[in-house]
């Protein structure tokens, strides 16, 4: 069975989307028009739409998996879960004012929220007993304080240079920290899935792997190989292979890709030597 997938057409989250499906093997659209991409080789697929929209159809059942922001989810109310965090579309949603006019939540009440988000505010509010009322607009929320409609909005802040810009700032705890996720119908385990969706899984984690992580090689004398093991444990354990000159070691693991120039010069202190980085494109673990 055809594993259907759905991915955003476009917007904040479309192009870091496509890059990791095809990062992943698949084949993705050239043409920004297209509505649908079957991929028959890889058994997938792909469904281009609104990242908004995209909680509904899997929560509907209608398409099996999803890439959207967790922001999106929410607001949706679908039946849909996250299988899958994706570490790009991070953003953090929350609530701003006029500067100097708002510094708590509970300032809130009474108060005319505009927002594109109204699943997501109401939720909050009704969590902490708040009364307010709530206008869904479109977009350019910050511009609805300016023009008389609203006190308040809440909004996707990742600058913040849209609410300096309108001469607004935060107030109050983030409502949301989002990102982009893999989503599911909820409730489904792997197994409702069509089969292809535990190799989809496991494509699109593999290329996380690879992306936050990094090839570390070097030699070290035998005196200080226990030490530079501590220093690099590898996932499982690190491959060490003898040298030909005595007592010498190569070692090879991987390792985060932050904090790996740092962990070079403490290997090299230690006396590691020929020590190289490299990429990793993609790996199963
Ligand atoms: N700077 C940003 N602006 C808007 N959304 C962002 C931003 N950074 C990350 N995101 C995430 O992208 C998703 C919203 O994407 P969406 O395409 O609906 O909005 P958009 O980028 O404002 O596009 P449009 O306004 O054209 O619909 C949310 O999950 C949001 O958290
Ligand atoms: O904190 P910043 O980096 O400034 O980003 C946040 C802004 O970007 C998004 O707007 P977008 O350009 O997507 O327009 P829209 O919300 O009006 O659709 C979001 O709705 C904020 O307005």
């Amino acid at each position: 069975m055809t594993l259907k997938i759905a991915i955003p057409n476009k917007g904040s989250l479309a192009t870091a989307a496509a890059d990791i499906l095809r990062e992943s093997g698949y084949r993705q659209r050239d043409d920004s028009k297209q509505l649908t991409l079957s991929d028959p080789e890889n058994g997938v697929e792909f469904f281009y739409l609104r990242p908004r929209d995209i909680a509904l159809y899997v929560g509907e059942g209608t398409l099996d998996v999803g890439i959207t922001g967790r922001d999106l989810l929410r607001d949706s109310g679908a039946q849909a879960q996250e299988a899958l965090t994706l570490g790009f579309g991070r953003s953090t949603f929350r609530f701003a004012g006029p500067q100097g006019r708002f510094t708590d939540l509970e300032q809130l009440a009474g108060t005319r929220i505009a927002t594109s988000y109204v699943g997501v505010v109401q939720a909050f509010l009704d969590e902490r007993g708040l009364e307010a009322t709530v206008t869904r607009l479109d977009g350019a929320v910050e511009s609805s304080i300016q023009l008389g409609v609203a006190d308040v909005i809440a909004d996707v802040v990742e600058t913040g240079s849209t609410l300096r810009q309108a001469g607004l700032e935060t107030f109050g705890e983030p409502i949301l920290q989002s990102e982009a996720v893999l989503i599911t119908r909820a409730g489904a385990d792997g197994t409702a899935l069509p089969e292809g969706f535990q190799v989809f899984r496991r494509r699109v984690e593999g290329v996380l792997v690879a992306r936050s992580y990094v090839m570390m090689d070097y030699d070290v004398a035998e005196a200080d190989l226990e030490a530079a093991m501590r220093l690099t444990p590898g996932i499982e354990s690190p491959t060490i292979a003898p040298l030909s000159r005595d007592g010498w070691f190569a070692v090879r693991a991987m390792v985060p890709r932050d904090g790996s120039q740092r962990l070079m010069d403490e290997l090299y202190d230690l006396g590691a030597r020929g020590i190289l980085l490299t990429d990793i494109h993609a790996c199963r673990l």
